[in-house]
């Protein structure tokens, strides 16, 4: 029986083949049925084999391992046998740990395996093969050699063994403790059927064996604490006291970890040396605070802006405001721009009032290079800016035409000078922006040339509005054109786009920043504009004030000039 074992139990698979054979198969097969799809896909190579061989579907986990002691074919499960396995797994398992009780050896307590002896002799699963083998190969390998030394019983045998059994699950919390007290009983060596420490059984871990024990072991010796060998010690009297050679206990000092005085790393200590300097007298904190310099956003807050330029944006509903404002003033928010209209104007937006801004917006040129410049008799104003500040935004906005000037919200889409003829007396030029921009920069080094020049040289160019982000004020790079344009004497006007995103006090704040920034600047035209393509806010007043750059009344009025 023994070679029978061997070679039917050279892997755990063939071990669990052979607990099938010997009538458990079936229980184990249908109680795994019983489990959820995902139990089942986890079943690999080892399903396959047991299907091959008993033509059955039987669910078994490919997680197949071995010990000294075990063959452990692990059956997939959607947890640990004992909580989450259906009531006939319980039953399987129940059982087969019981026989284990029975035979006096200790059924492992790991969770979702059936785990079976490597040695067949003291085996607990005596059973007689339920079904006939269907393809294992050769039967004969498989059959006990010479009389059997095992008990086989059958199936209703064991049955009417165990036909006085409690409830199932009582019998298996039984089961449970008694594996335990089992495995208990083996740990110390013994048992009550005296199998305890046997090889077929549980082992302890072996203990190391140094050189110098093994020869006086060797030697007859004993080994012990007359040998002068050192004494097992106490966990307590290892950390405290310690014996000496004459047996006296000498206190150990404890290790105190202290800082070392150049580890900054003790940053409780360092505060702790600190020095106290005492509580600063409130007029030196008022000094302190006068004389510390500003930040840029302390400096923008202390900024404070005019009654009338406040009286202005609120009129015009300038900064970002709710939609219940625009509402409340009669203006209609599903419309595009809605506030470049007249307020309660139900049916239909009221028509622009300067009749050149009427005209259709035309695309005539785009210019690279200052020789492809076009020559026109027409009046040009360029809008200037920065890349992104949304100086084609705001050409379409004053056309309501939106979509004729191509508009991104990637900084750097307008790269060449774009002409656009608004009836036969305006040109509105918009040109490509500076600072950052998805390009490279040669090109942009290239096309900043170009604004230069044609900002500087363009005899038609009546007036260069300067977009400014209202969020962001006024950078290195525009003031590097502004002075530009003051050194060609080219009339400019500030324009602050985006209002919309901006607080209305802190819109006009900005303005007023940029006011003084810009106060000694002989080229300005006033007044500083504030706009919103966005919410049409303050685009008619531009529009206003640009047509009478076309009519030429600005010059006879002086309406704006410094
Ligand atoms: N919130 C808000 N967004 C705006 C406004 N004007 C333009 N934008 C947005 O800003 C982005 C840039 O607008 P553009 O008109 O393409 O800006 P640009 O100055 O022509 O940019 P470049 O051609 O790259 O120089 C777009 O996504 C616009 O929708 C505005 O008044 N308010
Ligand atoms: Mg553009």
């Amino acid at each position: 029986m023994q070679g029978y074992t061997s070679r039917v139990c050279s892997s755990a698979l063939q071990c669990l083949i052979t607990a099938c054979e010997l009538g458990e198969a079936s229980n184990v097969i249908r109680s795994l049925r019983a489990c959820n799809s995902r139990v089942r896909e986890r079943v690999g190579r080892a399903s396959g084999i047991l299907e091959r061989h008993w033509g059955a579907d039987p669910v078994v986990s490919s997680k197949i391992g071995s010990s000294n002691s075990w063959h452990a074919g692990i059956i997939a499960g959607p947890g640990n046998w004992h909580s989450n396995f259906p009531v006939s797994y319980y039953d399987t398992t129940g059982s087969i740990i019981q026989r284990c009780i029975d035979s006096g050896i200790p059924p492992p307590l790991g969770g979702g395996s059936l785990f079976l002896p490597r040695t067949f002799a003291s085996s607990p699963f005596n059973g007689v093969a339920s079904r006939p083998q269907k393809s294992f190969g050769s039967r004969s390998r498989f059959k006990p050699e010479g009389k059997s030394r095992l008990k086989l019983q059958s199936k209703s045998q064991f049955k009417s063994k165990n036909a006085e059994e409690p409830p199932r699950s009582k019998r298996f919390s039984g089961a449970l403790s008694s594996i335990k007290d089992l495995h208990s009983e083996h740990a110390r060596g013994n048992s009550k059927t005296g199998k305890g420490r046997s090889k077929t059984t549980l082992r302890s871990p072996r203990k190391r064996v140094t050189p110098s024990v093994r020869s006086a072991r060797q030697a007859g010796q004993t080994i012990g604490i007359e040998q002068g060998a050192k004494p097992r010690l106490s966990r307590k009297l290892k950390t405290e006291e310690r014996p000496n050679d004459d047996g006296e206990r000498i206190k150990r000092r404890r290790k105190r970890i202290r800082p070392r005085p150049n580890d900054i790393t003790f940053k409780r200590g360092l505060n702790s040396c600190t020095p106290d300097i005492g509580v600063p007298s409130p007029v030196a904190v008022q000094k302190a605070a006068q004389e510390a310099p500003l930040s840029t956003n302390a400096k923008f807050r202390q900024i404070e802006p005019s009654r009338e330029l406040l009286r202005q944006i609120e009129e015009n509903l300038l900064g970002r405001r709710r939609l219940v404002e625009w509402r409340r003033s009669g203006f209609d928010p599903t419309r595009t721009a809605p506030l470049d209209d007249v307020p309660e104007s139900k049916d239909r937006r009221a028509p622009i009032q300067e009749t050149v801004f009427r005209q259709k917006l035309t695309f005539i040129a785009a210019a690279k290079i200052a020789s492809s410049l076009p020559t026109t008799q027409l009046t040009e104003i360029a809008f200037a800016g920065r890349s992104n500040v949304g100086k084609s935004s705001l050409i379409n906005a004053l056309t309501r035409q939106w979509g004729v000037a191509r508009t991104s919200d990637k900084p750097g889409l307008t790269q060449s000078i774009n002409f656009f003829t608004l009836g036969t007396q305006l040109c509105l030029v918009d040109l490509p922006g500076y600072g950052f921009a998805y390009a490279k920069v040669q090109i942009k080094e290239d096309w900043e040339q170009l604004v230069k020049e044609y900002v500087a040289s363009r005899p038609n160019l009546k007036r260069v509005c300067l977009l400014v982000d209202a969020k962001w004020g006024l950078k290195p790079r525009d003031e590097e054109l502004l002075q530009l344009m003051e050194s060609s004497r080219t009339r400019y006007q500030i324009i602050l786009t985006k209002t919309d995103v901006l607080p209305p006090l802190d819109l006009a704040r900005r303005a007023t920043q940029i006011l003084q920034t810009l106060k000694n600047h002989k080229c300005l035209v006033q007044p500083l504009m504030m706009v919103s393509s966005k919410s049409g806010a303050g685009v008619p007043h531009l529009r206003a004030s640009l047509a009478r750059v076309v009519s030429g009344q600005s010059r006879v009025l002086q309406e704006d000039s410094v």
